[in-house]
């Protein structure tokens, strides 16, 4: 059998796809912070580009029932294709030297799913070749929505496909960027919106995504990933399992995570150990485990009408910062459990690592230690050595109970801590379920 080289990736983007575009543009911006760059505005489809730091989400807008028929309609008569001017901006936040003038009608770089629900779909990436990434994931028997196709405008050419991954309404696409000198992709206008200080709330990159999938279907998923784009498991914890993954149970939580990681290309041409670079964003797989009642991961899949992104991490050099600043500008987290705070060792622990115990319990973010050996059997005396992390995430973004964000800053720490995960486990829960009962009341 031959074997087919590791493809080169780097992520590029994002999406989302929801029925109220200039909604989550207002979220993201005004509270998040992120900075609108780049807009496409046609006649049937909006799309907005924001970023803080090198994480760039595109916010895709639905195309409304009629407008979608208008867009057969002018396909048929072979309208599309026609240069489109928009003038309806009224859903951008800022003032700027406009009108905006969009090539063709349809949503670039992605497509119209059949999700229902407002959600995060499609996560983009850089590749060297598409044509040959194409070919490969042609003969693997991925699913293929758009072949490779070429777009252009007075900065470059880009050259991109879509596929469909084998999670729920998951989708790739695949971007060969390397003849195109624009701030982000052909056909979008970048424009010149007021930067935002991101001085008090920095995020740096996406740290991981994590996925809500069916019970059972992890270690099929990260077959698909592995034989597709030659993604590697990679290790959340000294005590998971190959097989498995990492098992949480017990005082309410039921989770299996497992994660994967892809190439890039400075690891392949260095061989790993490298220290991760920004643009390295893990994929996390998140399932329930058999035998609980109602948890967060079968609400996901329930609401969302199958599996999909549950949360996209984001990093942040200074959490503690980070969730001051969000606090202000109304974004809402969820509440650990008070006890989190008050475990026996917890209060030594958050002071071993440099940070004050009364402010982590009044911003809730939690913070986990993990413990490792360093220096054992080469020759000297092995040092206990402590790496930190800290995460705190926040009340989902959209209507349901699905996708949200959570901010995580690392102090050495590359995976999951067990007390975190549970902790924000129960965090989630809470909310859920004082959700239902206030809906059923
Ligand atoms: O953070 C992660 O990626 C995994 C995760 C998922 C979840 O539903 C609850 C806690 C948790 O740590
Ligand atoms: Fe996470």
């Amino acid at each position: 059998m031959q074997i087919m080289a590791t493809p080169f990736l780097t992520l590029n983007h994002i999406a989302f796809h929801v029925t109220n575009g200039a909604a989550l543009l207002q979220e993201l911006v005004n509270k998040f912070q992120f900075h609108l760059f780049a807009v496409r505005v046609t006649e049937t489809t909006r799309q907005f580009a924001v970023k803080k730091g090198s994480a760039v989400f595109l916010v895709n807008e639905r195309p409304k029932l009629g407008v979608a028929t208008a867009q057969q309609k002018a396909r048929q008569e072979g309208r599309l294709g026609l240069i489109q001017e928009c003038t309806d901006l009224s859903c951008i936040p800022f003032n700027h030297a406009l009108p905006i003038v969009c090539p063709g009608l349809d949503l670039l770089y992605d497509v119209c799913t059949s999700c229902s629900v407002d959600t995060a779909s499609n996560v983009s990436f850089e590749v060297e070749d598409v044509d040959r990434l194409y070919r490969r994931l042609h003969a693997c028997g991925c699913q293929i929505l758009i072949p490779p196709t070429g777009v252009k405008d007075d900065s470059g050419c880009v050259i991109y496909c879509v596929i469909k991954s084998i999670v729920g309404n998951i989708y790739h696409t695949f971007i060969d960027r390397s003849r195109y000198t624009g701030e982000f992709l052909p056909g979008f206008q970048v424009i010149d919106s007021p930067a935002m200080a991101s001085g008090l709330a920095e995020i740096t990159h996406f740290d991981h995504v994590t996925y809500a999938c069916p019970q059972g279907s992890s270690s099929q998923v990260l077959k698909w990933y592995e034989k597709c784009f030659g993604f590697q498991r990679f290790q959340l914890h000294q005590e998971e399992n190959a097989e498995d993954g990492y098992i949480i149970s017990g005082d309410g939580v039921g989770l299996r995570l497992t994660a994967m990681q892809y190439w890039t290309c400075s690891k392949v041409a260095l061989s790993l150990p490298l220290p991760r670079k920004q643009s390295d964003c893990r994929f996390v797989l998140a399932e329930s485990l058999p035998g609980q009642g109602r948890n967060q991961v079968d609400t996901f899949l329930e609401q969302h009408g199958g599996a999909g992104i549950q949360h996209v991490a984001l990093y942040t050099p200074d959490i503690i910062a980070a969730v001051r600043t969000f606090c202000c500008t109304g974004v809402q987290f969820v509440t650990p459990p008070p006890a989190y705070y008050t475990e026996t060792g917890k209060e030594e622990e958050i002071r071993a690592a440099g940070q004050d115990p009364q402010l982590l319990s009044q911003l809730g973010v939690l913070l986990d230690t993990d413990v490792s050996m360093k220096g054992e059997g080469r020759g000297c005396q092995g040092m206990v050595e402590r790496r930190h992390l800290m995460q705190i995430f926040t009340k989902p973004i959209f209507s349901e109970e699905t996708f949200f964000l959570e901010l995580i800053q690392r102090q050495g720490a590359s995976g999951f801590g067990e007390g975190n995960i549970r902790a924000l486990w129960q965090a989630v829960q809470a909310f859920i379920d004082q959700k239902e009962r206030e809906q059923s009341n």
